[in-house]
């Protein structure tokens, strides 16, 4: 792709959803949903299948209609109980996850599909320069059955991009691209993005692929935001266990709260706000252990298991009992970077190994009821 600058600026592509509810029968797909998209922002509509992700681009399009709330987009109102624009007067570029390229057409029709009402030197001009922006301008003349996965997606994105929308869509755009291509497509979709300051929801059920691309992650479950952020906000210091799970690895320690920390066998951590009494879970990535020899200090544990990831060994290991503490069935993962793994833990017979937790890499989540006194 090469770098030119667009020759218009884009408009003011601002969404902003207020209050947001859908249902289908019994099945409450949208509740009460709030969120602005700020000008050129990537955000991604993280959640897992069935929890709405769908559901909602259609009413941002105007597919659809909410039950409740308010849709503007650059400020304008374009859905509510009385207001309905019609989707392609909404200025929305929208791509679709399998692409829907038109068969008939060339790539370059293809891209100038969506320019209604510009004369044909204008589109003949917009088609050459979105072709060029995309790193596609020698596939022009050629149909959509011979081009490969990368390069439709290209033309996809290149045609909702031509008619310079206020805001793109962009429902589960790589999921159709290899492994091996994935990573490059999404970062030259992610530049010419950034280059056209065009605000950008991207519908995604891939956390890493979330982290990778967005902004703004909204994770939305059964429904209802769970939790809004930027990607190391909510993967380094997570609202809810829920996000801390569905956005990587991780293990939950369980135990009680007691003079304001959770007691749990791999330490005692501080718990502000939450009661004597209390059942909390301690939630820590495995980049927040480290090893020693079991008689150095650290917790006794076992290796269960080794998976070798390419730069890092993921360990599983099994906590053991000591004197004081009953650690049945617990079991923590553990990322090594490979260099370091020694023979000693390369050996899935190790026993007695050593576990230290980093206190400032764990997240309290209360898992039960308040206890009864706190709540009077
Ligand atoms: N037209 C419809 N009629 C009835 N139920 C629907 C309809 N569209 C969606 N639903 C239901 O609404 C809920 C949300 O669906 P939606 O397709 O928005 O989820 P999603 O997060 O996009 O899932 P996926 O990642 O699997 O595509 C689901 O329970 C789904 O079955």
């Amino acid at each position: 792709m090469t770098d030119i600058a667009p020759s218009k600026p884009a408009p003011n592509p601002s969404l902003s959803l207020q209050g947001i509810s859908r249902h289908y029968g019994d099945v409450q797909a949208l509740n009460d949903i709030s969120f602005d998209l700020a000008e050129g922002e990537i955000l991604c509509l993280l959640g897992a299948s069935g929890c709405g992700k769908s559901t909602l681009l259609r009413l941002i399009a105007g597919i659809e209609d909410p039950d409740r709330g308010e849709i503007r987009l650059a400020g304008q109102l374009v859905s509510d109980q009385s207001a309905h624009v019609e989707p392609e007067a909404r200025g929305i570029g929208f791509m679709f996850q399998d692409y829907a390229l038109f068969p008939h057409l060339s790539v370059a029709d293809n891209v100038a599909f969506g320019l209604k009402g510009w004369s044909r030197a204008e589109t003949r001009a917009r088609v050459s320069e979105m072709l060029d922006m995309a790193g596609i301008s020698a596939l022009a003349d050629r149909f959509p059955h011979m081009l490969s996965g990368g390069e439709s997606q290209r033309v996809a994105l290149a045609r909702a991009l031509a008619p310079r929308p206020g805001l793109l869509l962009m429902d589960e755009p790589f999921s159709n691209l290899d492994q091996g291509l994935r990573a490059t497509v999404r970062a030259e979709t992610l530049s010419l993005l950034h280059q056209m300051r065009v605000g950008t929801i991207i519908v995604t059920h891939d956390p890493q692929e979330a982290l990778a691309v967005a902004d703004r992650i909204v994770l939305i479950r059964d429904g209802r935001i769970e939790a809004m952020g930027t990607p190391r906000g909510l993967y380094n210091d997570p609202p809810t266990a829920y996000t801390a799970r569905f956005l990587g690895p991780g293990t939950g320690l369980p135990g009680r709260i007691q003079n304001g920390n959770l007691v749990t066998p791999l330490g005692q951590f501080a718990a502000p706000g939450l009661q004597d009494g209390q059942s909390a879970e301690a939630f820590f990535r495995p980049q927040a252990l480290s090893l020693c020899a079991a008689d150095q200090g650290g917790y006794p544990a076992r290796v269960l298991r080794r998976e070798f990831l390419g730069a890092q060994d993921r360990l599983t290991l099994a906590l053991e009992d000591t004197a004081d503490t009953d650690c049945s069935g617990i079991k923590v993962q553990l990322d090594l970077p490979a260099a370091s793994v020694d023979q000693a833990t390369a050996s899935q017979q190790v026993d007695h190994l050593g576990l230290r937790l980093d206190p400032a890499a764990v997240h309290i989540f209360a898992t039960g009821p308040q206890p009864e006194a706190a709540k009077s």
